[in-house]
């Protein structure tokens, strides 16, 4: 199965971004975990140093050992890698976007969410309606964003 063989997974926040207060990125990331844990067994520990299981940075263009690099505003908006040791679980923010909570620019909780989904070993859905289709579609952040293709989908790798 292409997911993680444990329920117990670290996530360390390396950077910040500066269009968002830290405590809101802290927010939004933690959130957009919680869109999963939700639904399956795991459980999302922050860690402030050292090597987690899912490291998040905020990078531009061709950035350290990463094999995918950024492409400027828009576009691309971030990635993740599926889970594995490594940069396995690893999710990059493109920082040449504009990262808001709740304003102008993209909801980093929303691409996070996305992000996160690709971390646990989903890839994309063609369902229009799935937080995992391909496409940004600014939801409200505040609705559930999972649909029953995304709950299906990480519930067939953590029943
Ligand atoms: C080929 C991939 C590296 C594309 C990249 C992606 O899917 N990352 O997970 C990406 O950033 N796709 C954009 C596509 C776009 N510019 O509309 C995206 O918004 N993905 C994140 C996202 C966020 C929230 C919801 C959804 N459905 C998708
Ligand atoms: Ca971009
Ligand atoms: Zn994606």
């Amino acid at each position: 199965l292409p997911g993680w063989k444990k329920y117990n997974l670290t996530y360390r926040i390396v950077n910040y971004t500066p269009d968002m207060a830290r405590a809101d990125v802290d927010e939004a990331i933690q959130k957009g975990l919680e869109v999963w844990s939700r639904v399956t067994p795991l459980i999302f520990t922050k860690i402030s140093k050292g090597i987690a299981d899912i490291m998040i940075a905020f990078r531009t263009r061709v950035h350290g050992w990463c094999p995918r690099y950024f492409d400027g505003p828009l576009g691309v908006l971030g990635h993740a890698f599926p889970p594995g040791l490594g940069l396995g679980g690893d999710t990059h923010f493109d920082e040449d976007e504009n990262w808001t909570k709740d304003g102008v620019g993209f909801s980093l909780f929303l691409v996070a969410a996305h992000e996160f989904g690709h971390s646990l070993g989903l890839s994309h859905s063609s369902d229009q309606t799935a937080l995992m289709f391909p496409n940004y579609v600014s939801l409200d952040p505040s609705k559930y964003p999972l649909s029953q293709d995304d709950i299906k989908g990480i519930q067939s790798i953590y029943g």
